[in-house]
């Protein structure tokens, strides 16, 4: 197939553009460089820079490209920020999704794949969440994304558009080859930060908040591996152009939940030496304990994660970070 990947000079984007080609197919990338980076990308794939902003350039993408599908990430992706700037992520993440499923629903009407985020169920129940758990986001951020699944769901039902939600957890690590990794122009990611302060740039890490309703008081998150995440879009992609269930929306995590100090302890014993932590309050917009079920995607579409150890992927990312401190700029 011919795949557009929407947002993939990005950290979560490159990786898939990687494994589509290593699955065979080719790809056209449209992204407008805020936060991805051309160098990611490899010579295979075809850049066209162009904002989802902009209607025009969307619908002169799709009818130059012509692709058989698109797989959409572009996003602004922090949850501090989100609570702090909502016209920003509502207008990019809302308005620039409705501007591209218009322009696919009036040009061509090819299957899509959307980057939704554990985000959307906000104060979960009980742990782990099913796909159906209640959809209470927490954060600006989460209810972007949650309001973009329910456009989906209008275009599927008006349009017959095709697509698959696929609501990550919480992504990191990096190519074992550390030729890619993250590089977010905004560092907010925990074990980024944390690989970033066993690297001298920061001075100690914080710790938002000691007292939610966890084991340890920290916030607990469901870590899966980059590459395993772009394994899913290749299954996903690959059924939904397949003839499979439109609409579907698919848990991608391993199930096993750990704390902020667990992670920055993985950190600690990754690294060799341990990061001096600040205790401070909370952050605004977290919930405290996010833990996928991911039995739907594995039953449905045979996901099957080869990351599954917690110090195996922050060994990852530490590979990629050592090698390039200052991201693509090293
Ligand atoms: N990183 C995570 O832990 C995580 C977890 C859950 C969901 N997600 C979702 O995955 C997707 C990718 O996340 P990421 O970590 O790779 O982020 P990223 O910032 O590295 O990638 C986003 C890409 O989209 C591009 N982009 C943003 N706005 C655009 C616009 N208006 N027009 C064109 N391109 C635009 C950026 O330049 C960038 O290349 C996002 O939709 C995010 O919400 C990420
Ligand atoms: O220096 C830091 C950085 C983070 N945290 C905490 O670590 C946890 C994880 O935070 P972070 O790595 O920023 O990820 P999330 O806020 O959980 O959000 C990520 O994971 C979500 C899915 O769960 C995605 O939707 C988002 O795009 C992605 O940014 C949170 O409790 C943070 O408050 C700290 O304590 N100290």
């Amino acid at each position: 197939m011919h795949l557009m990947v929407v947002g993939g000079a990005g950290y979560i984007g490159s990786h898939t553009v990687r494994q589509l080609l290593a699955a065979g197919h080719s790809v056209t990338v449209l992204d407008n460089l805020s936060s991805g980076h051309r160098e990611a990308l490899p010579k295979d794939a075809h850049l066209i820079v162009a904002d989802l902003l902009d209607p025009p350039a969307l619908k002169a993408a799709l009818l130059s490209a012509k692709p058989d599908a698109v797989i959409h990430f572009a996003a602004l992706i922090e949850v501090g920020e989100s609570m702090r700037s909502p016209g920003r992520y509502y207008q990019n993440n809302v308005t620039g999704s409705l501007n591209l499923f218009q322009a696919i629903v009036e040009t061509r009407k090819i299957p899509l794949v959307f980057s939704s985020t554990a985000a959307v169920y906000g104060d979960a129940e009980s742990v782990p969440i099913p796909e159906n758990a209640p959809k209470r986001p927490t954060s600006t951020y989460g209810h972007s994304k949650w309001m973009v699944e329910q456009i989906l769901h209008d275009f599927g039902v008006a349009h017959g558009l095709p697509y698959t939600v696929l609501r990550y957890f919480n992504v990191c690590g990096a190519a074992p080859n550390h030729t890619i990794g993250e590089d977010h122009p905004n560092k907010t990611h925990l074990i980024e930060l944390a690989l970033l302060t066993a690297l001298g740039q920061r001075e100690k890490m914080f710790v938002n908040g000691t007292d939610y309703p966890t084991p340890d008081g920290t916030c607990v998150r469901d870590y899966v591996h980059v590459l395993d995440l772009a394994d899913a879009h290749v299954l996903a992609v690959q059924a939904l152009s397949g003839g499979a269930v439109s609409g579907q929306a698919f848990n991608v995590g391993l199930g096993h939940g750990f704390s902020v100090r667990q992670v920055l302890d993985a950190v600690d014993a990754v690294v060799g030496t341990p990061l001096t932590r600040e205790e401070g309050p909370r952050r605004a917009g977290d919930p405290p304990s996010l833990v996928a079920d991911p039995s739907r995607i594995k039953g449905e579409l045979g996901f099957d994660p080869k990351f599954t150890d917690l110090n195996g992927i922050v060994q990852t990312a530490w590979d990629w970070h050592r090698t390039h401190p200052h991201g693509f700029k090293s």
